[in-house]
């Protein structure tokens, strides 16, 4: 479960997002929304405890960030849209210092499976260094998922991956899902949220434009027909403040 509360983030004078409240229940996807700028990675770093809210409550599986980080941040996954990896660490290596981290035991088991699932077990033995951009965000996904996290929040999980790595990462979000873990992703690509998400959080200038399932405020905005219909529904939704921010 995920819950924020009248969340406002200001860096120095400027307001980044203001007054956002919203829920993720277990099994639900959300998808996160918006032009640039509008907010989304400074939500989710709020969400793990990077950077402190400027005022508002925000919540990982009921433990609140800011007062118990720790509880918190076991049950949480990040993936950023920039995932670092140790250079001289290889793919193993990394999924076994995530455990230790995690205190995971027995996590061979599940760092195999991972691997399978992600196309990286004849990598295993590579050094980060020599992994493709793509291989690399498969191996950030890997050990973000290792402590089998109840939340998992994604900041465009899809960037650098082949057709392939695209479908297992889908794949991996939707029985993430299934096993009840809520989940946020945000994202430019409207047809991997429109194909993934069960609710939908649409902010713009740091403001929530809207919030709901997908149904609902597809059909709030009167989209609810065709195979493209988040798209329509975006512009028309975040059309008059295009020119918000440079
Ligand atoms: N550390 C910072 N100091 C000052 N302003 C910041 C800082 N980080 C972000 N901002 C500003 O906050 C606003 C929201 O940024 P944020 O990165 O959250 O947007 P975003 O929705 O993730 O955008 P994008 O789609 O481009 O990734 C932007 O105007 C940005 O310039």
């Amino acid at each position: 479960m995920i819950t924020v509360t009248n969340f406002t983030k200001r860096y120095n004078d400027f307001t980044a997002v203001r007054d956002l409240s919203f829920t993720v229940a277990p099994g639900q996807i959300l998808g996160l929304v918006g032009p640039n700028g509008a907010g989304k990675t400074t939500t989710l770093r709020t969400l793990c405890g990077i950077i402190p809210p400027s005022s508002g409550q925000l919540s990982i599986a009921t433990h609140d960030i800011v007062k118990a980080p720790i509880a918190a941040k076991r049950s949480l996954g990040y993936i950023p849209d920039d995932p670092r990896l140790f250079d001289t660490m290889t793919v193993w290596e990394h999924l076994a210092f995530t455990a230790a981290a995690y205190r995971v035991s027995d996590f061979e088991r599940s760092a195999e499976a991972l691997l399978e699932a992600f196309d990286l077990t004849n990598k295993r033995d590579t050094l980060a260094h020599n992994l493709s951009r793509g291989m690399r965000q498969k191996v950030a996904i890997a050990c973000a998922f290792l402590h089998d996290p109840t939340v998992i929040l994604f900041d465009e999980p899809l960037t650098g991956l082949d057709p392939q790595g695209i479908r297992n990462i889908q794949q991996a979000i939707r029985e993430r899902a299934r096993a009840g873990a809520a989940i946020i992703i945000s994202s430019h690509l409207l047809s991997l949220v429109e194909a993934l998400c069960t609710h939908l959080l649409v902010l713009n200038l740091g403001e929530c434009r809207r919030f709901g399932t997908m149904s609902e405020v597809l059909g709030d905005v009167g989209h609810t027909d065709g195979n493209s219909s988040l798209e329509a529904a975006y512009f028309t939704m975040t059309k008059d403040d295009a020119q918000g921010e440079a």
